[in-house]
């Protein structure tokens, strides 16, 4: 069973994949837990020259090609052997992020879905979209005493139009995209998300 988290920036998406992946093996379930873009030790590199770096770096294809470079890495490596095994995997992000982020960036949907079935041709059973509004996300990480750098460089209204793409998104694939409330504490949040297993 493959899972994944969406969501936009800060929305809780990696503590969420955490307390499943902390469920499930407590249930007795190997489990992958993994990140995109990242999780092989090649897309994490990627990772670096995409996340950690200048977001003006990048033409709007060069990225999308970097993501699915390390998708893909990440997908043959780590992915494909746990599944294989009858491993659950969890990750946080996968190709959504790609058609949800990289549109909003001013990629090619169509390109994006190409060379998603050319490239990677593997979409999670389930995925679960944490939802909430990018004023409470970001709240939270000024409550903490984060920068919250990408809030500052992409902005708020970057982060409401990726909420509207998840939202678009979730109607586009309704046989696997659950929309959960994440405007909750951490463990209200992963009882929501658990319910929500088959
Ligand atoms: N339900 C919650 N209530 C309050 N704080 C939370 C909740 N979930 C996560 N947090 C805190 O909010 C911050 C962001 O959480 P987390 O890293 O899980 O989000 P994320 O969506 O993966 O973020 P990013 O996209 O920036 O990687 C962390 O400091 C985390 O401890
Ligand atoms: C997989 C993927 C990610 N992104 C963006 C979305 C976030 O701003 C960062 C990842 O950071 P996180 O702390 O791990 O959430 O990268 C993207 O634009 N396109 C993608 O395919």
């Amino acid at each position: 069973m493959f899972i994944s988290f969406e969501g936009i920036d800060g929305c809780g998406k990696s503590t969420q994949a955490r307390l499943l992946a902390r469920h499930l093996e407590a249930q007795g379930r190997p489990v992958l837990l993994t990140r995109e873009p990242g999780g092989s030790e090649g897309a994490e590199a990627v990772r670096a020259l995409l996340v950690e770096g200048d977001p003006g770096r990048w033409s709007p294809v060069t990225e999308l090609l970097l993501y699915m470079a390390a998708r893909r890495d990440n997908l043959e490596r780590r992915i494909a052997p746990a599944l294989a095994r009858g491993d659950w995997v969890v990750s946080d992000r996968w190709t959504d992020s790609t058609r949800v982020y990289q549109a909003t960036r001013g990629g090619d949907r169509v390109m994006v879905d190409a060379l998603q079935d050319l490239v990677i041709a593997r979409e999670p059973d389930l995925t679960f979209v944490i939802d909430m509004e990018p004023e409470r996300a970001l709240a939270r990480g000024l409550a903490r005493g984060h920068e919250e750098d990408r809030f500052e460089q992409l902005g708020l209204d970057f982060q409401h139009t990726v909420r509207a793409g998840y939202a678009a998104l979730a109607r586009d694939y309704p046989d696997r995209i659950r929309v959960v409330d994440g405007d909750a504490d951490a463990d209200t949040v992963a009882a929501r998300v658990r319910a929500l297993l088959p």
